[in-house]
Parts: structure tokens; C-alpha cells; sequence
């Protein structure tokens, strides 16, 4: 199976999650799940843009610096404090920044062109018709398709719908992904480790990554490679996850406990083919047939894992779409050597400005601090087995918005 194959098969038997309202303040980053129309036009009301005096235009269209126009000024209209609503000829009216204008007038006047008189107004440029006029309607009309169904929410989107007057809206929840390392090797960070013991990074990576891509996640931290141990672990967190994410135990060796487990339970386990992250394992479980993905152990494998899989797999869980990054090319900037017949993914840093990227340390997939100091993974064919500097690669961009 190729890793495309295997991540469709995975986002076939995944629904997106339901809908619920919810306060505009936490549909920040969410796909919602409602078209958006305008209830209110934007401007509401025709106002002014500048502060100064509203006047009607053929009042004052003849006026200059040495024959300026005088005018008695009938009131002040402030933003949100408007009570004179109509302006008759040869007046003026002082009004702010946003206020709506009184009807009669059609043109405001900004102060630094006045004497700023507070009886009379002295106007010493003649305006343009209509200036400093913001029209209602002219910026969004009532009705309006504002936000499609599906649009993943950002701070302009929350300002929009917050100006037309909508306090809640539809948006698909963050799922809840419980991250389980196993490991009896593993140790949780700040604890002494033994000759033969490592620290646990993989729980922190992919928890890290699964709150990055918009979820809850619950890092439940060590499990021992021990089947009973991993089932109990496992059945506890089931009531609070919508996905169970494992690192761990998939493999080949005689204390593979994620596969002894739950292969048992009907989940999928199987070679992808691709370096780094052959092994993968996919299915349900529980009653609530909770959708698990186990991932391998090595670093670099459940990193590459959580990209391809898991993070496609919780975009479908939130409705948002592409499910995968988009993939650019770029020109390498060293040659790269690759095994045939598996898909690699190589880590690098990609420089969109010359669209170069420059491969990171090997192919090992332990090499995790090589894998903090890059910004994308390469990737290399299958059927290729050495690219040249400067040839066309495909290059998967990380940490990224899209
Ligand atoms: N005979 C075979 N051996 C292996 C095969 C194979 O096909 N035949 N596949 C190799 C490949 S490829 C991978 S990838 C790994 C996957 O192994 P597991 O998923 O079973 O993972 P473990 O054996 O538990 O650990 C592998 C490696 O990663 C370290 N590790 C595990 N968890 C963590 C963690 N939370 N934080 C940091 N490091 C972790 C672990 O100590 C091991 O070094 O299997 C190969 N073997
Ligand atoms: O696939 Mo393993 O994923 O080579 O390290």
C-alpha cells in the first residue's frame, strides 16, 4: 500500500464531527458549519469618515480661503450620540468620526479646514460633493453571502460576523485525541533515566502536533509493552477521545504490544510503503468504536506518521479541507541518495524565496534533532534512488497554515 492509498483509506471511514453553536470567541481556527449571510448592511447608516461639519454642498461649493463661507453651526453629533437628524439649508452641523449624517446634508467638511467655530463655522476650502461620505450598504448588503459553510474561521472572519450582529455560530468541535507512548524503555522527562532507559519525546511531539492542527489533546504519557497494561490504559481514556493516537509497538520484535493487542480487536496492521514510518496500524475500538491509529515508535517515523495520517485524519474530524498539505517543488541544493521501492521522506529546509531546499542530516529515523532544525520533509519516489543537486523535488512545507 502507498502512503496515499493508505491515508484515503483512513479519511473513507472518518465523518466529520457535529455542529454546535457556539460563541464567536471559540470558533477561532474551527471550519464552520453554516453559510454566513449579512443580517445588517455595512455601513448601516450613512456616516462620516472625518470629523468636521456636515453640510449640503451647495452651501459651500463656491468657498475659498479669501471669501470663505460662514454658517451657523446647529448642534454636534457624536458617534453613538445622534439627535439632530435633519440639517436645513445654510447650516451646519459639528459631527465626528462615524456618526451618522443628518438628513438635508451630503458633504462633510474637516475641521482643519474650518475656524472650528462652535456658534458659526467659518469654511475656508470648498469640498468635493460627497466627501468624507461612507454610504450604508456600500461595503456589504443585506443578505450578502459573507463566510461559505466549510471556511476554517480566522480573525477577519470573527470580525465580520461579529459586525453584522451574530454573537454565535455553527462550527464543527476540536475531536479530543488521546496520545499513548508505549515503551517499557521510557521515561517521562525530569525522572533519571537507567543505562537502558529513554526519555519519552514521542508523546510530547505528537500531542504538540495534534494541538497545533486545531484539537484537544491529552498526553496520558508511558504505557509498559505489556497487553493488559495497554488494554487497561486504553479503555480508560475511551469515554474522553474521538481518536486514539499510539506510538509504539507496531512492529516486528517480541514485545510488540500495540499490535498484540489490538490486532486481536480487529484493527489494521500493515506495512506502508514508505522510510521512515513502514508500519502503521489503523482501525475501531471500543463500543463507541473509537477510531485508533498506531503509529511507529521511532521519532521520525511518528513524526512523518502524524503529517501524512493523523493530521489529514483530524483536518476530516474538524471539516476542513485540503485534508493534506499542499505539496510545492523546490530545487535541491545536494544530491540525495534513497531506497528502492519505498516512498522517502527526507527532513530539509525549503527556502520559498529561491524555492530551494536543502536536505538535513540522514535518513535515520532517530535523528530527531536533525527533525527540530527542518521546516519540510522531501520527498523522494519510490522508484528513485539518487536525485542531483539541483533537481525538481516535491516538498512538503511544515508548520504552515493552510
Ligand atoms: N525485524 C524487524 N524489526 C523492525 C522492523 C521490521 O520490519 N522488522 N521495522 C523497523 C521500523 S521501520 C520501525 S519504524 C520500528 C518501529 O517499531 P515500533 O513501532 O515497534 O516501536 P518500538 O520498537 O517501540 O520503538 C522503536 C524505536 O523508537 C524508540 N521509541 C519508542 N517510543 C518512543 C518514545 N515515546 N519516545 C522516544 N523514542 C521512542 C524506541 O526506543 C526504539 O528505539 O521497528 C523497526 N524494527
Ligand atoms: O519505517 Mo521505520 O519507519 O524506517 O523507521
Amino acid at each position: 500500500m502507498t502512503p496515499h492509498e493508505y491515508r484515503q483509506r483512513i479519511l473513507d471511514d472518518l465523518e466529520p464531527m457535529p455542529a454546535y453553536p457556539q460563541p464567536l470567541m471559540d470558533c477561532l481556527g474551527l471550519a464552520v458549519a453554516e453559510d454566513i449571510h449579512a443580517e445588517v448592511a455595512l455601513p448601516s447608516f450613512d456616516n462620516s469618515s472625518m470629523d468636521g461639519y456636515a453640510v449640503r454642498y451647495a452651501d459651500v461649493a463656491t468657498t475659498s480661503a479669501e471669501t470663505p463661507v460662514r454658517l451657523p453651526v446647529l448642534g454636534e453629533i457624536g458617534a453613538g450620540q445622534a439627535s439632530l437628524l435633519a440639517l436645513p439649508p445654510r447650516a451646519a452641523a459639528k459631527i465626528m468620526t462615524g456618526a451618522p449624517l443628518p438628513t438635508g446634508a451630503d458633504t462633510v467638511v474637516p475641521y482643519e479646514w474650518t475656524d472650528r467655530g462652535v456658534a458659526t463655522v467659518e469654511i475656508r476650502q470648498a469640498p468635493k460633493e460627497a466627501q468624507h461620505v461612507r454610504y450604508a450598504g456600500e461595503d456589504v448588503t443585506e443578505g450578502d453571502l459573507l463566510v461559505p459553510a466549510g471556511t476554517v474561521l480566522g480573525p477577519r472572519h470573527l470580525g465580520l460576523i461579529a459586525s453584522v450582529g451574530r454573537a454565535q455560530v455553527a462550527v464543527r468541535s476540536r475531536p479530543r485525541v488521546v496520545v499513548l507512548s508505549t515503551g517499557t524503555e521510557l521515561r517521562e522527562p525530569g525522572e533519571t533515566l537507567g543505562h537502558d532507559s529513554i526519555y519519552d519525546g514521542n508523546s510530547f511531539l505528537l500531542a504538540g502536533a495534534a494541538r497545533r492542527a486545531g484539537a484537544i489533546a491529552y498526553r496520558v504519557g508511558i504505557v509498559p509493552d505489556e497487553p493488559r497494561a495497554f488494554m487497561t490504559a486504553l479503555s480508560d481514556q475511551l469515554v474522553r477521545a474521538d481518536l486514539v493516537v499510539t506510538s509504539g509497538g507496531v512492529s516486528m520484535g517480541d514485545y510488540d504490544v500495540v499490535k498484540e493487542a489490538l490486532a486481536p480487536e480487529g484493527v489494521w496492521f500493515g506495512p506502508v510503503a514508505m522510510q521512515p514510518g513502514k508500519p502503521q496500524g489503523f482501525g475501531r475500538i471500543g463500543d463507541e468504536r473509537v477510531p485508533v491509529m498506531c503509529l511507529p515508535g521511532n521519532p521520525v517515523s511518528s513524526f512523518v506518521s502524524f503529517e501524512l495520517f493523523v493530521l489529514p485524519a483530524l483536518r476530516r474530524l474538524m471539516g476542513m479541507t485540503p485534508e493534506a498539505r499542499p505539496v510545492r517543488r523546490a530545487a535541491l541544493t545536494h544530491e540525495v541518495r534513497s531506497p528502492k521501492g519505498k516512498e522517502q521522506y527526507r527532513r530539509g529546509w525549503y527556502d520559498a524565496s529561491s524555492a530551494t531546499v536543502s536536505p538535513i542530516g540522514g535518513p535515520g529515523s532517530h535523528l530527531i534533532g536533525d527533525l527540530a532544525g527542518a521546516n519540510c520533509l522531501i520527498v523522494v519516489p519510490p522508484e528513485t534512488t539518487s536525485l542531483d543537486k539541483a533537481a525538481e523535488v516535491d516538498v512538503i512545507e511544515l508548520d504552515v497554515e493552510f
